[in-house]
């Protein structure tokens, strides 16, 4: 089975891990901003020469990726063996934590082209490439990215890794203001609650420090805590790729209807696949109730791919729903209840970066309720959740351009 459950093992971690955190207050919120193609020219005029301006540079081993099918781009850089490879096979490729220490030293830039909710590519950078060397057309590395996923293994000497996400930061703001920097804070498994809070202010102090030195208070830098074997990395992705989703306060108010409605203690929008979540309802997220949820749909993945073979002796017993749709109840009465998302299938650019919603076949809603009643109210739920999907299919199927989606629930039923 190719999607079996990926043995995780779930390790104590802080109040914060995973979390991200604003340090950039006084930053201007702006949640969207202009595309890499718009900002880089206000870059060149700027004139500072470090480096070479990307559009002088010369291009050598990264290929031209400029065209009409351009994908939107993750890149993943930071020191060798800092564990980039070990996060994409984990968060994409369902690899076991564990076998990631076989993983051999990445000596080329591995690009890995995503098909999921949106369609997108992770580039895995070798610790030691120099991209600012005048071989490399920066055009080339920062054009059209999407995020700039910076990873610093805490348990080892940080402050090189430090250093050289400083440089590159201040190159990015230069050329590319509006990309956002993502710092993950890595490996954090293995440090005490105590010391892992220390290295985060640390690591925070030390390039807040340097950005306003340069004159970049409001750098869109920010940090999390991870650790491949817990679920904080999955988390931690999931924001990096909220923030390339235009309208996602849309998103949050549909949720937050039907969460309040139902009385859903936190509900999320999973990507099947990649098990990131692309929109939840606004309250604080809880790590115990996002493990429950991945689990869960793994779960599901593995009966439904069980039960989905053709079989000559098996005959439908009647007319079949298309999507998924199950609950399970807890030995605490917790409820567990999924939905997928699979209504219709809709292809849309996505403003300003041009990703492509393929369809909202890999999406599917998981709900927690601590409720014990609402395992007999499970017909209002699902009629809420249906009236949710109509609103989340409208809202693909209109233009993001327009900003014209719908900033309600519809009609969802309170359940009381
Ligand atoms: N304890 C711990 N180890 C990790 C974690 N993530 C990765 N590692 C280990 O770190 C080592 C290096 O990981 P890689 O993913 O190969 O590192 P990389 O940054 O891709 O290295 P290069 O390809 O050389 O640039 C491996 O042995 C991983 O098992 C983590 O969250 N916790």
């Amino acid at each position: 089975m190719s999607d079996s459950p990926v043995a995780r093992v779930s390790r104590p971690h802080g109040p914060f891990i995973g979390r991200e955190f604003k340090f950039w207050k006084r930053r201007r919120q702006l949640p969207f901003r202009k595309s890499e193609a718009e900002l880089s020219l206000l870059g060149n005029l700027q004139g500072n020469n470090q480096v070479a301006a990307p559009t002088q540079a010369k291009s050598a081993s990264v290929p031209n990726t400029k065209g009409p099918d351009v994908k939107p781009r993750l890149l993943l850089m930071g020191l060798r063996r800092s564990g980039k490879s070990s996060i994409a096979s984990v968060v994409f490729h369902k690899m076991p934590p564990n076998e990631t220490l076989f993983l051999e030293s990445t000596t080329r830039i591995q690009k890995d082209s995503i098909h999921s909710f949106m369609d997108f590519q992770v580039w895995d950078f070798p610790g030691q490439l120099e991209y600012f060397e005048s071989a490399f057309d920066l055009e080339d590395i920062f054009g059209s990215l999407g995020a700039l996923v910076w990873v610093i293994d805490a348990q080892d000497d940080y402050l090189d890794s430090v250093a050289r996400l400083n440089r590159t930061i201040l190159t990015v703001q230069q050329f590319y203001p509006g990309i956002n920097i993502e710092v993950f804070i890595h490996k954090v498994d293995g440090l005490s609650d105590e010391y892992r809070t220390d290295t985060f202010q640390d690591i925070v102090q030390r390039i807040s420090d340097e950005l306003s030195d340069a004159g970049y208070e409001n750098a869109p830098v920010h940090y999390y805590l991870t650790s491949i074997y817990d679920y904080s990395v999955f988390e931690a992705f999931s924001k990096v790729i909220q923030k390339l989703i235009p309208n996602l306060s849309t998103l949050e108010n549909l949720i937050n209807t039907l969460a309040n409605n139902c009385g859903f203690e936190k509900t999320y929008l999973f990507d099947v696949l990649s098990k990131i979540y692309i929109a939840s309802d606004t309250r604080p997220v809880d790590m115990a109730c996002y493990e429950m949820c991945s689990d869960y749909i793994d779960v599901i993945v593995d009966i439904s791919e069980l039960y989905s073979w053709d079989h000559p002796s098996r005959k439908r017993l009647g007319e079949q729903i298309q999507e998924a749709e199950s609950h399970v109840v807890l030995h605490d009465q917790t409820m567990i209840h999924l939905m997928e998302m699979n209504k219709y299938v809709i292809c849309l650019p996505m403003h300003s970066l041009n990703i492509l919603i393929e369809n909202c076949r890999y999406l599917c809603l998981v709900s927690v309720i601590r409720n014990p009643e609402a395992k007999d109210k499970r017909g209002l739920i699902d009629m809420n959740c249906r009236t949710f999907q109509d609103a989340l299919n409208e809202v693909f199927s209109r233009s993001w351009e327009e900003g014209s989606a719908p900033q309600d629930g519809g009609s969802t039923a309170e359940i009381k």
